[in-house]
């Protein structure tokens, strides 16, 4: 049988992209996405606005649901300061075993911690897992019904903070309706919403951004 989408992305990145170097891997990943076949990353017009909440949170703890090549596990790990940590939850391992080959060609191996499984088995387990008190910012990109029900989840565990920042893509397209009337209508996030596009194409998306009150 011939290869996978994500196993030619990363020969793309192979053959473009200079070792350690992760802004290339992200350009090889975007060209070869855009000009010669489209693929669920978040994308660069959705990344430069991840990039911009990223800056202005710079979280110690990182959580990101749904890694699939690991494109925004490079975005947000390459941002990250010294012994700041990403962990990446993918449910399918397949795709799991492509993230890790690119993040470790990006040279961002020591800063992303990728586990396999599903969200709501593995959110409850995170605090004894890896040994944290909470998560400053959480980047939701996983099936896009389980956007209130993990949230819900982060918030029973214990796992969010006055402050924490979650940044949910796709909530147009594919779309997270009910997600949306959860974080906008409740008095302990505040949420701002970022219009953008669906990566690599011109159809409307945006990313929505809420802060949890505590
Ligand atoms: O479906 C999307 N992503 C989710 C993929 C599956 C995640 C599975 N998964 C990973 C971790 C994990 C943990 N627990 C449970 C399940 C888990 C997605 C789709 C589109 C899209 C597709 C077609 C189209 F025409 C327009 C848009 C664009 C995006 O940007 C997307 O992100
Ligand atoms: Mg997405």
């Amino acid at each position: 049988t011939g290869s996978s989408r994500p196993q030619r992305i990363l020969k793309a990145v192979q053959k473009n992209a200079t070792k350690g170097d992760p802004q290339s891997v992200i350009s090889a990943i975007d060209y070869y996405c855009r000009h010669k076949e489209w693929a669920m990353n978040v994308g660069d017009d959705k990344g430069l606005i991840l990039d911009s909440v990223l800056t202005e949170v710079n979280p110690s703890m990182a959580l990101e649901l749904g890694t699939y090549c690991g494109y925004s596990s490079v975005r947000i790990a390459r941002l990250l300061s010294p012994n700041s940590k990403l962990i990446t939850v993918e449910f399918n391992p397949a795709f799991a075993a492509i993230a890790r080959q690119i993040i470790a060609y990006a040279g961002l191996q020591d800063k992303v911690t990728i586990v396999e499984g599903a969200s709501g088995d593995l959110i409850p387990k995170m605090k004894e897992r890896f040994g944290l008190k909470s998560f400053d910012f959480v980047f939701l990109d996983h099936w896009k019904d389980r956007y209130v029900p993990d949230t819900k989840l982060l918030e029973d565990c214990g796992l969010l903070r006055k402050g924490t920042v979650l940044l949910a893509d796709n909530v147009i397209c594919p779309g997270a309706p009910e997600y949306l009337k959860y974080v906008r209508n409740n008095p302990r996030y505040e949420s701002r919403y970022y219009p953008s596009v669906l990566e690599y194409t011109k159809a409307e998306d945006g990313l929505e951004k809420s802060v949890f009150l505590g």
